[in-house]
């Protein structure tokens, strides 16, 4: 043979081996791929966060991708309140897409998990939607801070703010606020013949509040464009953090579908939040160049230079004041007074007007001491029932754990969703009895003729939570109810429009299940005026008062 024909036999047989190597390396390729994509797939579809947990009941029908999801639909408190009731179990796990939560629902099952597990539950878990897109600038809100150092600061900060001892420094913006509701009501009744819609005038009252607070800052005009700009932005958001209309915060590839309209929207309206707080922060900078500042949460941090407190974690505070107030408080309110428009709310309105003058015979004492003791005790009886009955938020914040949490035997791991349904709890027949599912004022006395409170046993409801992270609001709020209560009742005879009545029911007053806090259906009540002239002269002093001390 010569040298070329050897050579070209060689390069045959190599070749013939190449092909060879190839024919068994195409199904191991072809292996590796479909097990890449299954897994892939699989996790996609099956995988969550933390493992199933043993021990712990899991509802049935996830389905691949969603989980319970789709089954939750757009109100997660009452169907997860049927789960309760329907398989047995209050404490039970599901899956929101690719996150694991534990769900808790009777009265006595929150307040353990809230209470007895404090310091395992209180964290906070981040969204994507809510934590990536819409706080990227100004920070979190307290209610939404994952718990570290910078949350434990700004808590401490709003608990000072916010605490019972601080509520002295706010009596004349309570007084001014107040006044404010009864002026505006009795110029739009028209003497009781024209019905009206009350939220407009409860939400100025909150927000005002808390713009005040913060900012140092009010409108007078109920229809002020700023003020409906912060509370339409502000109810825009509220929308965007539940779990109902946030799949992409559950189901990571949604996220990446082109056009992300949700992603678009809240930029947008970060945007516009931006506009607000950075225009409110100026005018506070203005005001302390100018020395014109009032006392504020927001001028006092800005004017120490010792503070520990950061820019970001000033406007995070701003921000939980503004938001934790302008929805909560109109939501308890305005349904509260749906219930009392109702026929038989008349009756518990005579008995509070009758406890209001038990109390206070002159009227006017009653309106200078409803802003600075709350002693009435048919009034705290409604305030208690307001909150409980109207559970506006209904799942509460999300909590995420930091430590495991042993549930009867079952180990919660840490950094898992727990969602309490405060909703469930606070309609826990187990708990409040047969009519837990009614309005009934008179279920926190314990005697009516006089009317008694009865013995706390500490914690009433579940509305605020409680524990660690509880809401740090809750004595404004409640003292913000009480005052408007006292002053609304005292002045008027609440009663329902015929052609716009209230929805007194616990789940449908609600227009928007799937926002974070409830936004009650629009309904309108008639005021007819108790005693035209007593009123007329407390808003004359209460205007007195207000001009001497704001030196108008
Ligand atoms: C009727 C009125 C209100 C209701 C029903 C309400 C409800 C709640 C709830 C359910 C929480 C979460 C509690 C938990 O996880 O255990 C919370 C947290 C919070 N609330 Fe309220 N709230 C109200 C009014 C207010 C007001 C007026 C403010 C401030 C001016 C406020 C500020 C806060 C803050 C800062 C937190 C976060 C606490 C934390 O995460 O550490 N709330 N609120």
């Amino acid at each position: 043979m010569d040298g070329k024909a050897h050579e070209g036999s060689y390069w045959l047989s190599y070749q013939w081996h190449q092909l060879k190597e190839q024919e068994h390396a195409t199904p191991v390729l072809t292996a590796v791929v479909v097990v890449l994509l299954t897994y892939v797939l699989y996790t996609i579809m099956y995988s969550t966060d933390i493992p199933h947990i043993k021990g712990m009941p899991e509802i049935p029908g996830a389905v691949p991708m969603f989980g319970h999801l789709l089954k939750l639909g757009e109100d997660h408190a009452t169907v997860c309140e049927k789960w309760w009731r329907q398989y047995n179990h209050s404490v039970f796990q599901i899956k929101l897409g690719n996150t694991r939560a534990v769900v808790v629902n009777s009265f006595d099952d929150c307040k353990k998990m809230l209470l007895g597990s404090q310091n395992a539950v209180i964290d906070r878990p981040k969204l994507y939607t809510f934590h990536g897109v819409i706080s990227s600038t100004q920070g979190f809100t307290i209610g939404s801070s994952p718990w570290d150092e910078s949350c434990k600061k700004k808590r401490k900060a709003a608990g000072t703010a916010l605490g019972r001892p601080a509520l002295r420094n706010y009596y004349p913006m309570f007084d001014l606020e107040s006044y404010c509701i009864l002026r505006d009501m009795k110029k739009e009744i028209r003497n009781g013949q024209i019905e009206i819609d009350i939220r407009p005038y409860i939400q100025r009252y909150a927000l005002n509040t808390t713009l005040t607070l913060c900012y140092g800052i009010r409108m007078d005009a109920v229809y002020d464009e700023l003020l409906r700009e912060i509370l339409h932005v502000g109810s825009s958001i509220s929308l965007l953090r539940s779990a109902s209309e946030n799949l992409q915060d559950y189901i990571p590839a949604l996220r990446y579908l082109p056009n992300n309209e949700k992603n678009t929207r809240s930029k947008a309206l970060r945007e516009r939040r931006d506009t607000y707080l950075d225009l409110l922060l100026n005018k506070v900078r203005e005001m302390i160049k100018n020395g014109t500042d009032k006392p504020c949460i927001s001028a006092a941090i800005l004017k120490d230079q010792e503070t520990k407190l950061s820019g970001v974690e000033v406007s995070s505070i701003c921000l939980s004041l503004v938001s934790g107030g302008f929805e909560t408080i109109p939501g308890t309110l305005t349904s509260c007074i749906g219930s009392l428009s109702t026929e038989k709310g008349q009756e518990w309105q005579d008995r509070a007007y009758e406890d209001i003058k038990r109390h206070y015979p002159d009227e006017r004492d009653a309106w200078t001491s409803c802003f600075k003791e709350e002693k009435i005790p048919y009034i705290n009886a409604i305030v208690k029932e307001a909150g409980r009955y109207y559970t506006v938020s209904s799942m509460s914040l999300p909590r995420k754990t930091v430590s495991e949490v042993n549930w009867n035997g079952a180990t919660i791991p840490p950094k898992t969703m727990i969602l309490i349904n405060a909703q469930a709890g606070n309609h826990d027949i187990d708990h409040f009895g047969p009519d837990a599912g009614s309005f009934n004022p008179e279920r926190w006395l314990q005697t009516l003729n006089p009317p008694a409170e009865a013995e706390s046993s500490g914690l009433g409801h579940l509305s605020f939570g409680t524990g660690s992270r509880a809401c740090s609001g809750q004595y404004l709020a409640s003292r913000l109810l009480y005052s408007a209560l006292v002053r609304i009742l005292l002045s008027y005879k609440i009663v329902a429009s015929k052609e716009s009545p209230p929805n007194t029911d616990y789940v449908e007053y609600n227009q928007f299940k799937t926002a974070l806090v409830a936004i009650p259906r629009q309904f309108k009540v008639k005021l007819i005026p108790r005693d035209s002239a007593m009123t007329s002269e407390c808003l004359d002093l209460a205007e007195q008062r207000t001009r001497e001390h704001y030196k108008e």
